[in-house]
């Protein structure tokens, strides 16, 4: 059995499992749900689907079965909205291990985020999470990242910190998961919103609008949930809000900046922000907050407004105090 499990073999789970597999560090087993795909990654030492171009370090098996579900540390890197399920299919084979979140977003169906979704799905397990500004190609090129690695329980949470830094991937650790994987997950939402009006041609200043507007609200939601506004305001939160929302790399950027100019955007392309704008929504109307922004992305991603509207909806709203 490997030191560390990643299981989910996309972009951000190959780039993970190939920074952490080096000659000298863990052993490390990449999981991933098709056989033929695990197969030809492991012959290809490359994950042409998801990451190509990248080779992988030899120390890094790559593997199909539920073996790797057992490993004392496990990192969950597929989309938000499969998490649950995929843990409960391979609960019986998760032990009392240390089960990191690296996806972003709030569940759908259970208006939860990934550390409340392992809490629930995998009881004897100790969740925590890893996230913050991080592009998976940058990782997978061994440029320097900075990360949050958030664990209630600290001493799990210092363990993990260093199990999981490379000499380029910098953990930073905090006892907040709560604030930290809002911060991932709202970002998302907010870079929607920015891609939107840059593609409507809206302009730069209005984007710095909507990251700061959309940045109280990320502090509101995460204060009513128990977070706390200091780790917003760190690489979780802001740092991830800052990169996500000015780079055409990020996929829910490049989501909004289609509707924005009225086209289309590609099918079959993970996008996080989509699912969790209608999953904030709830929450912020089970809470009682206002969340304007959040509101017209979830009009916007379901086809009900245009951007136009979105940004007329946003003007039109009345006078505030900051
Ligand atoms: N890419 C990035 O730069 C970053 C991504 N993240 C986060 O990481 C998470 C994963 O994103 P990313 O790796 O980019 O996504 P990708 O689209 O690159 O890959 C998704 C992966 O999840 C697998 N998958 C999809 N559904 C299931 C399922 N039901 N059961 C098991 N496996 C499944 C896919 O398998 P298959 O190939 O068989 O479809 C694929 O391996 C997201 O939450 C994202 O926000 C965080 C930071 C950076
Ligand atoms: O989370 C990310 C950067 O930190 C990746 O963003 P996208 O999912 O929008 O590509």
């Amino acid at each position: 059995m490997s030191d560390i499990s990643v299981i989910g073999a996309g972009a951000f789970g190959t780039a993970l499992a190939s920074q952490l597999a080096g000659e000298d560090g863990p052993t490390v087993t990449l999981w991933t749900r098709d056989p033929e795909q695990a197969a030809a990654i492991g012959t290809a030492r490359e994950n042409a689907r998801h990451l190509p171009g990248v080779s992988l370090p030899r120390a890094l098996s790559v593997e199909h079965g539920n073996a790797a579900f057992a490993a004392p540390i496990l990192i969950m890197a597929t989309p938000m909205q499969t998490l649950a399920g995929l843990l409960e299919e391979h609960r019986e084979h998760i032990g009392e291990a240390c089960v990191v979140a690296a996806c972003k977003g709030v569940d759908l169906e259970r208006g939860k985020g990934p550390t409340g979704i392992i809490e629930s799905a995998a009881k004897k397990a100790i969740p925590a999470i890893l996230t913050g500004p991080s592009f998976a190609v940058d990782i997978a090129q061994g440029l320097p990242t900075a990360l949050t690695l958030a664990c209630a329980d600290k001493r799990t949470g210092e363990m993990l910190q260093s199990a999981l830094s490379t000499t380029t991937l910098r953990l930073y650790l905090s006892t907040d998961p709560i604030g930290a994987e809002l911060g991932g997950a709202l970002k998302n939402v907010i870079a929607i919103a920015c891609g939107a009006c840059i593609g409507a041609g809206f302009g730069e200043s209005a984007r710095a609008a909507l990251m700061t507007r959309g940045y109280a609200e990320m502090a509101r939601l995460a204060a009513a949930l128990g977070g706390k506004r200091e780790t917003l305001a760190g690489l979780s939160g802001f740092g991830d809000l800052a990169l996500t929302c000015t780079s055409d790399k990020s996929r829910n950027f490049r989501h909004g900046l289609a509707l924005g100019r009225g086209e289309q955007p590609p099918e079959g392309v993970t996008t996080e922000g989509i699912a969790t704008a209608g999953a904030t929504l709830r929450l912020a109307q089970r809470y009682k907050l206002e969340m304007p922004i959040t509101e017209v992305v979830a009009a916007l991603t379901s086809g009900t407004l245009s951007a136009a509207e979105a940004m007329a909806v946003l003007l039109a709203r009345p006078l505030k105090k900051e």
